[in-house]
């Protein structure tokens, strides 16, 4: 499961207004979309690479992705959006979290510019790691690690490159969102380390789902998290606005993700059946649906009768896998 600590990490957006007590530092830069069992290496990397030189450890991300920005027509659902993302890349341990507004201008400068500008005027770097596939950065994406290395030679600075990381494949947010793409959540956990997040708050659906024995909270449309494929999943739902001790706070569900098709529905939903529980109140909280196992994929059935007995399969195995799971 998801366990944020207490975050005590500084945030600011301005390489050069970098608090003093950061200065200097070891940092990494990315996108860490997903913050994904590779980026996870790269992070324990700065950590101890940090913890060596007795320096704090900082991270440097952008906000909109680059290619939010570079590239709007083609660019992917993030895995970990907004506030989801930058509690991840804080619950790692670092003490420091720039997160710099990604403009065309910012991604006009030459690349030893940025490094320049940013690291070394900005942070003050001691030592910058890297990933060693990192390149693309910077006008005419010309940036990579051997850019980094001589830049690192002429003002002083080390580079760290971590190798990469991966069981037969490189573990990658794009490998990540296929996998939600196909409904296999196991595959992309996989990668994460974690099950994938999806956050919203629950609004109104239909009130159908009392009536047939299984009342579902529905995530609102402008949910966040890239949603896997239409199907029938067993995952966790938190109930974000209550106390971490609280008994509710994390319970089962059986979750379906779909347009409803029993009931000739267009609209897509993500809902979440928490198991034997029929006496919440949950509209207008916020919560984070985990999606741990894919059951079955979404089926339109013929009566309402056949839906229910799925329904009631789904329903025991969900609660067999996570029974004892937490
Ligand atoms: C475990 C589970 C499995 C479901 N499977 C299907 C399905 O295969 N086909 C379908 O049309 N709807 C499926 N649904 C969605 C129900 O049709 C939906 O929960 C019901 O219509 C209530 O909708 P409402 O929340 O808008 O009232 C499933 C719901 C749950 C909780
Ligand atoms: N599997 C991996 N092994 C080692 N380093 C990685 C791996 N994935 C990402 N990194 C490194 O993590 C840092 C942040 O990566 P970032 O998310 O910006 O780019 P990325 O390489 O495109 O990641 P992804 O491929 O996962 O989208 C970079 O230094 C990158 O090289």
């Amino acid at each position: 499961m998801l366990g944020f600590r207490v975050s005590l990490v500084l945030r600011w957006t301005d390489p050069a207004e970098t608090p003093a007590t950061l200065r200097p530092c070891v940092a990494t830069f990315g996108n860490f979309d997903g913050v994904h069992r590779g980026h996870r290496v790269v992070i324990d990397t700065l950590l101890a690479e940090a913890a060596r030189r007795a320096l704090p450890a900082v991270i440097v991300t952008f906000d909109p992705h680059p290619v939010q920005v570079l590239h709007p027509e083609r660019a992917p659902e993030l895995i970990s959006p907004g506030t989801l993302h930058e509690e991840l890349l804080e619950a790692t341990g670092i003490d420091g979290l720039c997160v710099v507004p990604f403009t065309t201008a910012y991604a006009q400068q030459l690349p030893e510019d940025y490094i320049v500008s940013t690291f070394v005027e900005g942070l003050g770097v001691a030592a910058l790691v890297v990933g060693a596939d990192t390149k693309g950065f910077g006008r005419g994406y010309t940036g990579d690690v051997e850019l980094i290395r001589d830049l690192g030679a002429a003002h002083g600075f080390d580079v760290v490159v971590v190798a990469d990381q991966g069981e037969g494949m490189r573990w990658s947010s794009t490998a990540v969102r296929e996998r939600l793409r196909d409904g296999d959540v196991e595959g992309a956990a996989e990668i994460l380390g974690r099950p994938h997040r999806v956050v919203g708050t629950i609004v109104h659906g239909f009130h159908r789902g009392r009536e047939l024995g299984y009342p579902t909270a529905n995530l609102e449309r402008r949910s966040r998290g890239v949603v896997p494929a239409d199907g029938v999943y067993a995952g966790w739902f938190t109930r974000l606005d209550l106390p971490a001790e609280h008994p509710d706070r994390v319970l089962p569900a059986a979750i379906s993700v779909g347009t409803n098709p029993t009931f000739d529905g267009t609209q897509r939903t993500v809902e979440a059946y928490c198991l034997d529980r029929t006496d919440l109140d949950l509209y207008g909280e916020e919560v984070a649906v985990d999606f741990v196992v894919h059951l079955r994929p979404t089926l339109k059935f013929d009566s309402i009768d056949e839906l229910l007995v799925a329904m009631a399969r789904d329903v025991d195995q969900a609660r067999d896998i996570l029974s004892g799971a937490r």
